[in-house]
């Protein structure tokens, strides 16, 4: 596709403007990017931020804000009178991802790797995957040492930090914590001297709790003369507070857009000028046509080759991958999926495929993903994002649609929005400055229209053709049946719950757009089936009173609401097996474990019977099922800090204690501190119980863990199903 620069953004002058100059190995690697100018946000910030100001920096999606930090702290480095020893932590930037952190690395690890003198060519690996030259001779002649990445996939981070001598860390909040305050940490890493802590997508990191919780516990350990900076497209009231945490005096630097249309008042918006926000109402039935429709007329019409497509849930992402993989008229587009679920490793490949594959409108490629890669990542060339559900959080929806319409670039960013009460969402967004368009429905030519007034045939031969890969193997059931109730879930957590009520969701629709076999047996789609029945009796009782009394029809009102007829699909469910042998086998073998528990005489029936009541009664709605699910993260929370502590005093010792290690450790105790408390025998075998049942249940993990290993690398080699993990 031809992408041509779009309106914004207006550039802020020429980086010569700068005074004092930046340093001239910073210019060269600004040049050697093609960086002609610098963004607005660019000026307003690094001026600031080099002297010694703290900022609190406000700035649309792809506005060049990484820059601004980055160049700042490499500056001050370079500034400085007494030089800083390997080892000795001059910054610490923390990002909400592993995608982003690792983003951010890559970017202070270009400036940095230039300065490496070019006889020493050769570039590794380093252990975190990321490209660094670490032959001992380039570390010695390099004035400055290579950054570190400390996130979830960070192999040996002590060991790492100590070859590399790394004066800027960069990761996520709760590893970062780790690495900095486990004993091993402080007696490691040394902080006295630190420069800079930043906090990109600083309003996400603050309004997760647990993040909250990190970020203080790194700020209270970091100098409080040091300069602290924050970045986001998006500041909230969370900010404010941190504000009064960590920052001095910060400025706040916040670039307005405004976009004047003819005979209109300036307006000020919060995503970027070159970007067409659009938004497309149809039928929840008919969202995966649209999205199909979406795809391919961007491709026929506009030479589109990037697209990303967002929906709320991992469960969601990786079935629609599943589902889209498989249907011929996606088959010249090469697909990825990428969500939270998925080990590290995998995340990465897949991010970077993504990012190089070679597409174009001959040959796209989409990204679909959850939430994951929403904030900071920076896809160089997308040209239509697509929101198959808009977002739980309104804030992500900038962010979003953001991916596309970078530095200036065009973009087109869509979102499927519910016929009826979900169209209010788009003067909901208007308030908070984001504009939206009407992108009409298209039709099977590809035409925009008026979305039909019945549902579009063509949803119900999608259906259909889903069903049909379907049936080819059960595991498709089951994991369209988890996407469609995670969704449904992810729709009543909904922040503008006003518009997004539960008790509007049409199932029957939903499920036509999952291409589901069976409505799954939930609670709530009872009770929606019996007010459905009633409200369809309602309106054929009063069509009845009208006709019997000679009403016109046009005069008398009837709360007609569009009902869809659903059928099951006609399916022989003991003998629907799954692709995987083993897993068919193991289902076999469970279904004839059922059947020779089948009650012979009356008794057993009625005793069998009342069970199954019981169970059916013990079925929960969501609501109750929240409470327990808190309950539940709590116990998980109070087990991961314990697990922590063990491997904080492990690394204390210079070991490094695996899971099972550190369970026999705490085996190994709590069998030394029964052998004190011999005589209390009720605590001694409650210890016992939740000790064999952790084993049992670590265990069973670690096992599961490994085959999805193994199988994952078998499916990567296989040439890049790395998703399908069976
Ligand atoms: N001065 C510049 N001139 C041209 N391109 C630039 C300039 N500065 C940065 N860019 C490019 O703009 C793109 C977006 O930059 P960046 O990722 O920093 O945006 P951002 O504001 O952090 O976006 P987000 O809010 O989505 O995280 C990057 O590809 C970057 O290389």
């Amino acid at each position: 596709m031809d992408r041509p620069t779009g309106a914004a953004p207006a550039f802020g002058g020429s980086w010569t403007t700068l005074n004092p100059p930046l340093s001239p190995w910073i210019m060269d690697v600004i040049n050697k990017n093609g960086f002609a100018k610098m963004t607005p946000v660019q000026s307003g910030t690094i001026p600031r931020a080099i002297k010694n100001q703290d900022c609190v920096v406000e700035a649309v999606t792809g506005s060049g804000k990484t820059l601004s930090f980055v160049i700042p702290v490499l500056e001050r480095i370079t500034r400085r009178e007494r030089k800083y020893k390997k080892g000795e932590s001059a910054a610490v930037v923390i990002a909400p991802t592993r995608e982003l952190a690792s983003q951010i690395h890559d970017v202070f690890h270009q400036f940095l790797s230039s300065l490496i003198p070019p006889e020493e060519p050769a570039s590794v690996e380093d252990e975190n995957g990321a490209s660094s030259s670490t032959s001992a001779a380039s570390k010695t002649k390099a004035p400055y040492p290579l950054p570190i990445l400390v996130t979830s996939g960070t192999a040996n981070p002590y060991e790492t930090f100590q070859s590399l001598g790394s004066n800027i860390l960069i990761g996520t909040p709760g590893r970062l914590a780790s690495f900095l305050l486990s004993p091993r940490g402080l007696s490691v890493v040394r902080v006295s001297e630190l420069d800079v802590l930043v906090l990109d997508e600083a309003d996400r990191l603050l309004s997760s709790p647990d993040h909250r919780r990190d970020i203080e516990r790194i700020m209270k350990h970091l100098p409080k003369q040091r300069r602290t900076h924050l970045f986001s497209a998006t500041m909230t009231d969370a900010v404010e507070e941190i504000i009064g945490l960590g920052l001095r005096n910060p400025v706040r630097i916040v670039v307005n857009l405004k976009e004047k249309k003819k005979g209109e008042d300036a307006k000020e918006r919060r995503t970027p000028t070159a970007l067409q926000n659009t938004y497309l109402v149809c039928r929840h039935a008919e969202k995966t046509l649209q999205l199909l429709r979406v795809l391919q007329a961007e491709v026929q019409k506009a030479e589109a080759a990037k697209f990303v497509v967002f929906f709320s849930t991992c469960a969601a992402v990786d079935y629609f991958y599943r589902i889209m993989s498989r249907l011929p008229s996606l088959s010249k587009y090469h697909l990825t999926s990428l969500h939270g679920d998925l080990p590290p490793r995998i995340r990465e490949t897949a991010l970077s495929n993504f990012i190089n594959h070679p597409s174009s409108h001959l040959s796209p490629a989409i990204l679909l993903c959850t939430d994951v890669a929403a904030r900071g990542v920076d896809f160089p060339d997308i040209d239509v994002v697509i929101q198959y559900d808009p977002p739980t959080d309104p804030k992500s929806f900038s962010h979003r649609a953001g991916r596309t319409a970078r530095a200036g670039r065009r973009g087109k960013a869509v979102v499927l929005i519910g016929k009826g009460r979900e169209e209010d969402y788009v003067d909901f967004l208007a308030i908070r400055k984001i504009p939206l368009t009407k992108q009409p429905y298209l039709d099977s030519s590809l035409t925009g229209t008026e979305t039909p007034p019945m549902v579009d045939p063509e949803a119900l031969t999608l259906l259909r053709e889903i069903r049909r890969f379907i049936l080819t193997d059960r595991e498709l059931a089951d994991k369209g049946a988890k996407a469609f109730v995670s969704s449904l879930r992810a729709y009543t957590k909904h922040e503008a719950s006003f518009i997004f009520r539960s008790q509007d969701i049409d199932f029957h629709g939903l499920a036509i757009a999952y291409g589901l076999l069976r409505l799954p047996a939930m609670p709530e789609i009872k009770e929606w089936k019996k007010k459905r029945e009633a409200h369809l009796k309602l309106v054929k009782e009063k069509k009845q009173a009208i006709e019997a009394d000679g009403v016109d029809k046009a005069q008398a009102h009837v709360d007609e609401k569009e009902w869809l007829d659903w059928e099951d699909e006609p399916v022989d469910w003991d003998n629907f097996a799954y692709a995987s042998k083993s897993r068919e086998q193991a289902r076999l073998l469970a279904l004839s474990k059922k059947r020779s528990e089948i009650p012979r005489s009356a008794e057993e029936k009625a005793q069998l019977d009342a069970k199954r009541k019981m169970k059916s009664q013990m079925k929960e709605a969501w609501s109750e099922q929240k409470e327990r699910k808190v309950k539940k993260e709590e116990r998980h929370d109070k087990r991961d800090k314990r697990k922590q502590a063990e491997w904080e005093a492990a690394q204390a010792n210079g070991e490094e204690l695996g899971p099972i290690a550190s369970l026999r450790a705490s085996k190994k105790q709590k069998s030394n501190t029964r052998d004190v408390w011999k005589n209390d025998d009720s605590e001694d075998e409650d210890d016992q119980v939740d000790l064999g049942n952790e084993w049992k249940s670590l265990k069973k993990e670690i096992k599961s863990e490994k085959s999805e290993k193994r199988s994952s690398k078998k499916n990567i080699e296989k040439g890049g199903m790395f998703d399908d993990l069976d």
